[in-house]
């Protein structure tokens, strides 16, 4: 990092890197952590050494698990559901900090299940696709009647790049905003797309993963002028294009 901020005079600081997968987040918690937790402080350390005020920080809808939906950024939080949910949880406290004691401009942006092209390998949207396309069963954790307010990766993009200007301290939503997808009916809008039945295998629901989220977005729209302009409709439509332009590379990637 230091050697990043000696080469270079930023204005902002986006941190978007992280350990993300929620469920994997159990089997590696101390990866998780050094990331997470003491990779934001490592980055917000040289933003005051080098005198960089604004930073713009990813965090998660996971950190709501137990509140009431739809999701506003000042409910109350309860107990973190996963490690993940618990370093997404630190990153947002120590950011805080840093805006308190040190001056630091801190955007927090919870976003929400974001999908589309290019998308995680290890998250649903790219596995359906590509189990679906290629005919091999969808392991399905819990009945899919659990739901996800998806964000298309374009919005969240926009969103994230509006969130650059000066705020003091706010944690903001980011998420499709009352459009919660099951993934029952979310396999089922693949399948058309697709052409293809998809095959479930059924397996138990995951105790770390949340039921349904939602987000409320009025304080993006108030303070960023955002909203979501992609429906995941439209948005898992050009997930699968990009999928089926990009077949023949993507073989050996996701599982
Ligand atoms: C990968 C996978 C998932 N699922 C189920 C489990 C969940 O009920 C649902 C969505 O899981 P996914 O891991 O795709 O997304 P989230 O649990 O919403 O978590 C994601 O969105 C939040 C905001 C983040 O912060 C995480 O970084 C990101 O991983 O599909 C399955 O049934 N099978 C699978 O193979």
């Amino acid at each position: 990092m230091e050697e990043v901020f000696n080469a270079h005079n930023f204005t902002a600081v986006f941190n978007l890197a992280a350990r993300a997968g929620v469920r994997a987040s159990l089997e590696y918690p101390d990866l998780y952590r050094r990331t997470n937790v003491f990779g934001e402080e490592n980055i917000l350390k040289c933003q005051v050494k080098y005198g960089v005020r604004k930073h713009v920080v990813a965090s998660s809808s996971s950190v709501y698990a137990g509140c009431a939906m739809p999701f506003r950024e000042d409910a109350a939080l309860g107990r973190m559901q996963s490690p993940y949910a618990e370093t997404k949880r630190a990153a947002e406290l120590l950011a805080q900090e840093y805006h308190r004691n040190h001056g630091l401009d801190v955007t927090v942006l919870r976003y929400f299940t974001v999908f589309g092209p290019a998308g995680r390998p290890d998250m649903a949207p790219y596995r359906f696709v590509h189990w679906v396309a290629t005919g091999q069963p969808i392991t399905l954790f819990g009945d899919g009647s659990q739901s996800r307010d998806f964000t298309y990766v374009d919005d969240i993009a926009r969103g994230t790049i509006l969130a650059a200007k000066p705020l003091g301290y706010e944690v903001i939503n980011l998420g499709g905003g009352n459009r919660p997808l099951t993934i029952r009916s979310m396999i089922t809008l693949l399948e058309g797309f697709l052409g293809r039945k998809a095959v479930i295998d059924q397996q138990p629901a995951n105790p770390l993963d949340m039921t349904d989220t939602q987000a409320d977005i009025g304080k993006a729209g108030r303070l960023l002028g955002w909203r979501p302009l992609v429906s995941p409709e439209n948005g898992f439509r050009k997930t699968i294009d990009w999928y089926v332009a990009n077949r023949d590379w993507l073989k050996g990637i996701g599982s």
